[in-house]
């Protein structure tokens, strides 16, 4: 009785401060964002006092949003207790939906922690009420869906169902929901690269939200608003709405996100061209950090000031706080590595790998400001000692030491400048392969079109993906299967040296990029490829006959593919369909159409 009676207080409260009729269902979806640890206690008092009176459609929505806002706060304690009464809840009543929440918040809480499992398990999920007729129900598993791709950053695949979703909602009357599907869709558009049309979605989620009177939705829609404004330049725009939300945070003790807020704050003050202002408010952000100990905030931070202390003319700024950086990856990258020592699985070495090449770039960068500083300094030194000169008071032995000292300089800058582009070249390569990395691929390929947007000749993407790899690595281990993928790179490169490049742009994905190879050509080459790898003899120590590889390719036509994006998942498309017709052949995506 007394958590029912609190629950009723505060929605009266809360529909007292927000002046409009927000229902009491939306008021409880509010909490799981806007007071989540609250919400927490209170739905577990509810479900105490239920006890085994709970009507299951009542539990289970009790537990939803109770899991929900555990993911929203990482409790994992919450979380755990939540799924596990749902998924006790579906064995016992045979209850689709039950499992299906279950799912979809174990899906969350994956996607939340960078685990790439969080997909198949939100399809798995829908799959569990793929037969409900309620309209309801198939939105809310639609909704979902969008929201684990979205948040995948899969915008391509997040697109139809997002729309989908709003569509439903918009039909059911639904507008919280409806304002939480256009803010994804937002988050999609952006990921394409499309400003314009996330602002466009933004803006109408934060008009329904409005609507309800929920203003912090209102204020976390605005930070991914002003990121846009300040992509297409209305950075004015954006410091009104990021100072807005950096209020709103500060006003309900959101630390972390009050953090990001003033980050981007001091962004819009730098593209303002305000750079005194720029510098107080992020050392004012990493103050803040430091205080609320937010260590996984702290790296981002700094990065931004050591960069703005760098455009502002102050390079030792610059130098401590890339230190600093360079020191906080690398206790990362310990914890990663003592990870991997537990579990070779594929994806830890690559998220290793990305750690390692975020830190090769931060050295990098760091060699370039000691450079700078050093050369300040020495400009400094040499001009004291240029008036000393001119004043007659350098003695012929203290001109030839200075000369010596300024050999050496010289010397030593070059060297660093050596090592500072080996080290930048490093940071575009594949380790395992030696052939490009995914970040050199997109640079290139974005340059390619950049150069030339109406080739006289086409250019052609081959994505390659091995088939069935996992057979190597189960039955040779997992070392002989790096030897295999470097082979078959080795041949691979050797194979288009004459006319294009090769990346290796996922674990067991490559990709091929040719400028102006024409489209006969284009599919020949790719045959050779494919017919090339399935004649390559394996290591001894590998018991398969052969390793074969699928092979999607898409043309630059300007016409279906207009930019990268839609180059990209018209070759990603051939290559799904090379997959599904079983393997070990080359499909053009214009056999698609
Ligand atoms: N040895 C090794 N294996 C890798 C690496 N990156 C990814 N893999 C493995 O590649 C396999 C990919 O498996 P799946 O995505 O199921 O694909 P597949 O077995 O190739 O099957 P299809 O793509 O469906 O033909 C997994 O077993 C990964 O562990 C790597 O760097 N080294």
């Amino acid at each position: 009785m007394r958590g029912m009676l609190i629950i009723g207080l505060y929605l009266l409260a809360m529909l007292a401060h927000a002046g409009v009729a927000m229902s009491a269902r939306d008021a409880l979806r509010y909490r799981t964002e806007a007071d989540p640890h609250g919400l927490i206690a209170d739905m577990r008092q509810q479900l105490d006092k239920l006890g085994g009176s709970a009507a299951p459609a009542q539990e289970r929505d009790l537990l939803w949003l109770m899991g929900t806002a555990a993911v929203n706060v990482n409790d994992d304690t919450a979380l755990t207790e939540a799924l596990l009464r749902l998924d006790s809840l579906a064995a016992a009543r045979h209850y689709d939906l039950a499992a299906a929440s279950a799912g979809f918040l174990r899906s969350r809480h994956l996607i939340a922690s960078g685990n790439g499992d969080g997909i198949s398990e939100a399809l798995r999920a829908a799959a569990k009420v793929q037969d409900a007729t309620d309209p309801k129900i198939i939105a809310w598993a639609k909704y979902n869906l969008c929201d684990a791709y979205a948040m995948s950053e899969r915008a391509s695949g997040a697109m139809p169902l997002c729309e989908q979703a709003q569509d439903a909602y918009r039909a059911l009357g639904d507008t919280w929901s409806l304002a939480e599907a256009e803010n994804d869709q937002g988050v999609n558009f952006a990921g394409l690269n499309q400003p314009e049309k996330a602002i466009e979605l933004y803006q109408r989620s934060r008009q329904h939200f409005a609507s309800l009177g929920a203003e912090q939705m209102v204020a976390m829609v605005g930070d991914n608003l002003a990121q846009m404004y300040l992509k297409v330049g209305r950075a004015k725009e954006a410091l009104l709405l990021s100072q807005a939300s950096l209020a709103q945070e500060q006003a309900t003790g959101r630390i972390s996100d009050a953090l990001v807020s003033r980050a981007n704050i001091a962004l819009d003050y730098a593209t303002l061209g305000q750079s005194a202002r720029a510098l107080s408010t992020i050392s004012a952000a990493v103050d803040d950090a430091r205080a609320a100990k937010m260590d996984g905030l702290l790296p981002e931070l700094l990065e931004r000031r050591s960069r703005m202390s760098e455009q502002a003319g102050q390079p030792r700024q610059a130098l401590d706080d890339a230190r600093e950086v360079i020191r906080l990856l690398g206790e990362r990258n310990a914890t990663t590595l003592h990870s991997d020592e537990v579990s070779l699985e594929a994806r830890y070495a690559t998220r290793e790998n990305e750690l390692r090449i975020q830190t090769l770039e931060h050295q990098n960068r760091l060699q370039e400001l000691a450079l700078k500083t050093a050369q300040a300094e020495a400009a400094e030194h040499v001009e004291s000692q240029q008036r000393q000169a001119l004043v007659g008071m350098l003695t012929k032995g203290v001109s030839v030491a200075l000369i010596l000292i300024a050999g050496l300089l010289y010397l030593l800058l070059r060297a660093q400048r050596r090592y500072a582009a080996e080290l930048r070249v490093q940071a575009l390569r594949d380790p395992l392969t030696g052939v490009d990395n995914r970040r050199a691929f997109m640079q290139r390929a974005t340059a390619l079109l950049g150069d030339d947007h109406a080739p006289r000749l086409t250019h052609v993407l081959m994505l390659i993906d091995f088939d069935h790899f996992k057979r190597v690595n189960d039955s040779a281990g997992h070392p002989q299967g790096d030897r295999v993928l470097s082979m078959v790179a080795d041949y691979l490169s050797c194979a288009i040296v004459d006319v294009g490049h090769i990346a290796r742009i996922g674990g067991e994905e490559f990709a091929v990029l040719c400028p102006r190879l024409g489209a006969d050509a284009g599919l020949r080459l790719a045959e050779t490829l494919r017919a090339g790898v399935a004649a390559l003899s394996l290591p001894a120590a590998v018991p398969l006959d052969h390793i074969t590889i699928s092979i999607g390719v898409a043309l630059f036509d300007g016409d279906r593919c207009h930019d990268l994006g839609s180059w990209m998942r018209a070759a990603d498309a051939a290559l799904y369909s090379a997959k599904s017709f079983g393997r070990n052949r080359v499909v053009a995506s214009s056999l698609l159409h």
